[in-house]
């Protein structure tokens, strides 16, 4: 598991002189617990990939604009000439062909888009940024009681850590666990704050919904028909990851980032972001900076909606830059199909000469053994399932 890239060279700790915080000395953590804190840089999809040549090198990384060359699509809102926005209040009207066609060429144009009247209450979304935000703040002692070796745990909590391999540090802290079935999990997530459990349950319950309408429309955009769209959904599952990025200044290390460039490892993520910049998303080869407005969710294709859409829909490249001023959160939800869902485009979306399938048919299960696997920088974790795989 250390050899997968990241634990190899790990050894100093970074300090965050504003915060005063000291991070972590991986050589000297002990043996088992260094094992978990490499192993979520492994499972997730978010570290997997090493940082492309002139990735994030100094902090604060300049604000990007918006690129204007986007493409139009009737109906479709493009905020500033840079990025879509759309409108779900008609998802459940006659105009529901209207947005499935935006949210058909976001996906295919973008890889992502902003929602609004997405159907999760504005007091759901302010108090699930609150209690994420006393959770972060609390001691160490009382967070890493999510710290635990086992590594299929349902509730993991992870620290910032130092890549001296790849010459970077890594801000982001992040709570990460399941959410659905609630009944199975809720009594894994943290007691203290007190009121967590219930404004998360409040909080996922209204984004599974939210997802499920999205998901269903997407299939829908793609042309599945209603057989395929309920298999892929019927078993879903849904992750979640409460990421909670400090103020953090230049390490000692050439780069410092709150998040490497990724792509995630579902079908779509949704995120929320309190109103701190810092993601940026990759779009024809520039990042770009993503604004966040009140109220309004950014949701990504991640690596299974390519696999399904059979690549007319590609995940989206993201990452995450730091800031020396604001401490900033996000919520991101990934959806998943059940460990032993079949994951392939359906047959309706193949055609065997113009439009033949790219991957083979796997399940959740194997897709996220793969991700143990050492991926190259730039290659996708799909790459292991093509048909016509050259490596
Ligand atoms: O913090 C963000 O804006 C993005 C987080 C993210 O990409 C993730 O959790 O996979
Ligand atoms: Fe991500």
């Amino acid at each position: 598991m250390i050899g997968f890239g990241y634990g190899a060279g790990v050894t100093d700790t970074y300090s965050d002189h504003q915060n005063h915080k000291q991070y972590i000395d991986l050589e000297t953590f002990p043996a088992f617990l260094l094992l978990v804190a490499m192993s979520p840089t492994k499972l997730e999809a978010d570290d997997n990939l090493a940082l492309p040549a002139g990735a994030i090198k100094n902090v604060p990384p300049t604000y990007i604009d918006p690129i204007s060359n986007a493409q139009t699509f009737s109906g479709l809102e493009i905020l500033e000439g840079s990025f879509p926005i759309i409108d779900l209040e008609a998802l459940h009207s006659p105009r529901r062909s209207d947005i499935i066609g935006q949210l058909g060429h976001a996906c295919q144009h973008y890889g992502f888009f902003l929602v609004k009247n997405h159907g999760i209450q504005e007091t759901m979304i302010n108090d699930i940024i609150g209690t994420t935000r006393e959770f972060f703040h609390l001691p160490d002692e009382e967070k890493m009681k999510s710290f635990t070796p086992d590594p299929s745990s349902g509730i993991r909590h992870d620290t910032a850590f130092q890549d001296k391999t790849n010459n970077v540090f890594v801000s982001r802290e992040s709570l990460k666990f399941p959410i659905h079935p609630l009944e199975d999990y809720v009594n894994l997530w943290p007691s203290n704050p007190a009121s967590f459990r219930k404004i998360a349950a409040e909080y996922f319950t209204g984004t599974k919904e939210a997802e499920i309408a999205l998901m269903e429309a997407i299939f829908e955009s793609l042309g599945m028909e209603r057989d395929s769209i309920d298999k892929t959904l019927s078993k879903h599952g849904q992750y979640v990851s409460l990421n909670y990025y400090p103020r953090c200044v230049k390490s000692e290390l050439g780069g410092t980032c709150g998040l490497r460039p990724h792509t995630d490892p579902s079908i779509i993520t949704m995120l929320l972001l309190d109103d701190v910049p810092g993601l940026e998303v990759l779009q024809n080869d520039e990042w770009m900076a993503i604004k966040t407005f009140p109220n309004t969710l950014v949701v990504q294709v991640g690596d299974l909606l390519q696999a399904l859409s059979n690549c007319r829909y590609k995940s989206l490249l993201h990452r995450v830059i730091v800031n020396p001023e604001k401490e900033r959160l996000s919520i991101a939800t990934n959806c998943h199909p059940s460990n032993d869902t079949s994951v392939g485009p359906p047959k309706e979306l193949i055609d065997k000469d113009s439009n033949p399938a790219i991957y083979k048919n796997f399940t959740y299960k194997e897709f996220f053994s793969a991700m143990w696997q050492e991926v190259r920088a730039n290659d996708s974790r799909l790459d292991s399932f093509k048909i016509n795989s050259t490596s």
